[in-house]
């Protein structure tokens, strides 16, 4: 049996069945060049008799994307095939895909058909495709909820008909992977031309095991999976092409198998169908959702920069990830933070690492996301360590007649506590004389300005203050997510400078 598993996508078919992802035209023929250069071995362009836009999708495809196989699904019916057979006419490779569905269910309800109907219905069918292509597949839909033995008896009439690929489909993404491995295995054990069709896998995800239910298929012998980019499809969605390739991949100690896909494009790819649909890949979607290699803790973060197979089983280049991330937030370590900061130019045995990461621990329990641009005004924050700290502080403020004020209590040289209020202009001029007061010394502020040195709703402000005292100038730099701290932290550091240069002095 082959190592190689055939890798039939269905994201412009069953993809587009799922509400909100219906493409244009232009939109389709974008993805198949995508899906082409991905590797895919067959794309399954459309339902050619659904409507005239279906079917100038699937003849635009099949004149213009060379390289894979391009498939139209069909029921079995003349008309259908017949669509199917003229819209692939320009095809390099082309495949007519008939299906009919087989379960008690679907025949009683659905089709009003005996047994013996549906398996005439789809030789007939099957043998009219040939027709048209010597590449044939035939569904047995609804496969998994259907008895065993009829399964068996379609599948061998399909396969005595002509159909070079028979396909298993699980509709209602009912089975478990055990299930469908039995499944498999009874086909390929009963059916006595089984040998002459490739066995193929069809999953979708109502209980989140269309991955698992395929790579079931896959060790039972299936050698061909249908999937779709982001798992797009009816309902809960099919098979996702990048799940199931990366666990073909990345197990390959465990699968012994391969696939042609050329997986360092499996995100951009992801990303343009993203795109093009408007439908979101969840943050944690395995293989491209955002947080697929991200990592937030210290512990995580620390494994990662010793070696990058503690806590990832694959690389993120592999499908077309720049890189990993390491996000340094509130579960953050030393060893992440340290690598940020070298990471920023800066040399870390200069700095004074415990003052940095205190410093951001406390930003990161305020801040969600601690940007680049955070950590730099980390780095550079405060120089200046006291002799003075401000303990607490309370403003009020507010427009019309309210009155701007402040409180403050701030520890001093000794460890004393200088407890003291002030009404100000606005709140930031309050607490600048509470702490004057608090203190007990008076400066003169020449000037204030607080920017934002980082993005977001919860950017860090960076304030300057400028002040003269005792005849010379002298400036404080204070950083926070609130501008009135921000300011006050900056008057504190001007405050210290002057405190320190007083004492040396004395
Ligand atoms: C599991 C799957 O994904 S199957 C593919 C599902 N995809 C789609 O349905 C998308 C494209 N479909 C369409 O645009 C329309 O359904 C069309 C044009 C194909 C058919 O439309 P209509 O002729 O109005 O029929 P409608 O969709 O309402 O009903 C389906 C008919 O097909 C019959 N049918 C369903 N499956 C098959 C089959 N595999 N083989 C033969 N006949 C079938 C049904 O019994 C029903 O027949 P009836 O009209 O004689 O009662
Ligand atoms: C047409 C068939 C293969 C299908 O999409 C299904 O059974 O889910
Ligand atoms: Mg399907």
């Amino acid at each position: 049996m082959s190592n190689n598993v055939i890798i039939f996508d269905t994201t412009l078919r069953d993809g587009e069945q799922s509400p909100g992802c219906a493409m244009s035209l232009a939109q389709k023929k974008r993805m198949a060049k995508a899906l082409a250069s991905l590797g895919v071995d067959v794309i399954e362009a459309g339902f050619a008799a659904a409507s005239p836009d279906d079917f100038n999708a699937v003849a635009s495809i099949a004149r213009d994307i060379k390289g894979p196989t391009i498939c139209a699904l069909a029921r079995c019916n003349d008309h259908d095939i017949r669509e199917a057979g003229r819209a692939l006419q320009e095809a390099e490779k082309k495949r007519i895909h008939v299906f009919i569905a087989t379960s008690p269910l679907h025949r009683e309800h659905k089709l009003k058909m005996t047994k013996e109907q549906v398996v005439t219905k789809a030789v007939a069918a099957v043998t009219l495709a040939k027709s048209f292509t010597a590449d044939v597949e035939f569904s047995c839909e609804d496969a998994l909820r259907t008895e065993k033995d009829f399964l068996a008896q379609v599948v061998e009439a399909a396969i005595a008909a002509g159909a070079t690929t028979v396909n298993i489909p699980d509709t209602v993404g009912y089975t478990t992977p055990t299930e469908m491995f039995d499944t498999i295995h009874f086909l390929k054990t009963t059916v006595p031309n089984i040998k002459q069709a490739i066995i193929s896998t069809h999953c979708h995800n109502d209980l989140g095991l269309a991955v698992a239910n395929s790579l079931a298929a896959v060790e039972a012998g299936a050698r061909q999976v249908e999937c779709t980019l982001n798992g797009i499809g009816e309902r809960a969605g099919n098979c996702a092409l990048e799940e199931v390739v990366m666990a073909i991949k990345t197990r390959a100690n465990h699968y012994g198998l391969d696939t042609g896909i050329r997986t360092e494009q499996i995100l951009p790819s992801s990303r343009l169908l993203s795109a093009i649909t408007g439908s979101v890949v969840p943050r944690n979607k395995a293989i491209i959702g955002d947080n697929a290699f991200a990592h937030a803790s210290g512990i995580h973060q620390h494994g990662m920069l010793s070696h990058p197979e503690t806590y990832e089983i694959m690389r993120p280049k592999s499908i077309g990830r720049i890189d990993t991330s390491l996000v340094l937030g509130k579960h953050s370590g030393r060893h992440a933070l340290v690598d940020k900061i070298k990471e920023l130019g800066f040399d870390t045995a200069s700095e004074d690492i415990e003052r940095i990461f205190a410093d951001f621990k406390a930003l990161a329990d305020r801040k969600k996301h601690i940007t680049d641009a955070d950590i730099e005004a980390l780095v550079f924050g405060q120089s200046s360590t006291g002799p003075w700290q401000l303990a607490q502080m309370q403003v009020t403020s507010g427009s019309g007649d309210t009155i701007a004020s402040a409180a403050v209590v701030l520890v001093g040289p000794n460890g004393s506590e200088h407890r003291e209020a002030a009404t100000g202009d606005g709140p930031v001029d309050a607490a600048f004389k509470a702490i004057e007061r608090a203190i007990g010394m008076e400066v003169h502020l020449e000037g204030l300005s607080v920017n934002s040195i980082s993005e977001g709703i919860d950017a860090q402000g960076e304030a300057q203050v400028r002040v003269r005292y005792a005849g010379q100038n002298f400036h404080g730099r204070g950083t926070s997510t609130d501008i009135v701290a921000a300011s006050v932290s900056a008057f504190m550091d001007v405050i210290n400078r002057i405190s320190r240069q007083m004492a040396k002095a004395s």
